[in-house]
């Protein structure tokens, strides 16, 4: 069958332990596994600006021995030129695999419908999976492996309805984790979202809250983190984004609320003086950029995790 990574819960909780294993193997040798070697080639499309995601996706294809197609999504306007649909049955035919960063995420859970290869969300409006592999992994560096995940309290502060925000709350759950989203109202996570992750919880021991201050959700806290108030395809709102999330910024006296060892997460690209001061951001307790090397070591477990299953 087939596997996709659409949304962070595609993968079961045990499943997410052998790739963020994986991923922490890959870290000490990036050649333990060149699934693509031959090579193969994964075509990498992004529909939206990218850095982190288009050099580690292509370094870490390159190192598991295959070849980084990747197609620029203003060129190939999918959806639009040519239908999801029938770009999927295209692709399928010549590639091993497909990440696609995007909007709606209606978009990817149709290709991944129509290609028959493993489609990976490298980003959409609703969800950045690979991105919280990459964060549960340097958590687990940071905190003597994947087992100690289980039970720690992560909070994520500022906009709680965007992408990152979701994927905290679905691989969180998944994780085993109690993540409180801190956000303004109107700024919430999307309750399908919360439910499902809820459920999840119930079985990893995890749990889910979403609360209106800052100090509700970091007080205490083994993990900090948050994310750009203004997120790709929102620059025009931008000011109007600003007063709401104010009282959500991870400044000093934020981050003194959590536990003293706590680690700041931040995906970049950060915005210092934003949502995020920069004496946190490069501050001590900052793993952000571990975090963002991560995102090699992790995605690479990804694939080979997907391109594995598809063995019979
Ligand atoms: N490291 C990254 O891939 N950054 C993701 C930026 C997330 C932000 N919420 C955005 O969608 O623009």
């Amino acid at each position: 069958m087939t596997r996709h990574f659409l949304r962070d819960d595609d993968l079961s909780p045990a499943e997410q332990r052998e790739v963020l294993e994986l991923a922490l193997a890959f870290r000490d040798d990036r050649y333990i596994r060149t699934p693509l070697a031959g090579p193969r080639a994964v075509a990498v499309i992004f529909d939206k600006p990218t850095l982190r995601t288009q050099v580690s996706f292509c370094a870490g294809i390159a190192e598991m021995g295959g070849f980084p197609l990747v197609v620029d999504g203003n060129l190939a306007q999918i959806g639009t030129r040519e239908s999801i649909t029938d770009t999927a049955r295209v692709l399928g035919r010549q590639v091993a695999a497909v990440v696609w960063r995007t909007g709606a995420q209606v978009r990817i859970e149709e290709m991944a419908a129509g290609a028959g290869v493993p489609v990976v969300n490298a980003l959409t409006d609703e969800f950045h999976p690979c991105q919280i592999l990459a964060d549960l992994a340097t958590v687990a560096l940071h905190r003597g492996g994947v087992g100690a995940l289980a039970g720690l309290t992560l909070a994520y502060v500022g906009d709680g309805a965007n992408n990152m925000a979701h994927s905290y709350v679905l691989g969180g759950a998944t994780a085993g984790l109690h993540v409180r989203i801190g956000c303004p109202e109107g700024f919430r996570p999307d309750e399908r979202v919360v439910a499902d992750a809820r459920r999840i919880a119930a079985s990893t021991g995890g749990s889910v809250t979403v609360v209106p201050t800052l100090a509700e959700a970091v007080t205490g806290a083994d993990v900090v983190a948050t994310d750009t108030w203004v997120s790709m395809g929102q620059e025009a709102e931008a000011t109007a984004r600003e007063t709401p999330f104010v009282p959500f910024r991870l400044d000093e006296a934020a981050l003194a609320l959590a536990a003293p060892d706590a680690l700041v997460l931040h995906c970049l690209p950060a915005y210092r003086g934003k949502e995020i001061t920069a004496g946190v951001l490069d501050g001590p307790q900052s793993v952000a950029w571990d975090e963002a090397e991560f995102r090699l070591h992790a995605q690479k477990a990804l694939l080979a995790f997907l391109l594995d299953a598809r063995r019979p």
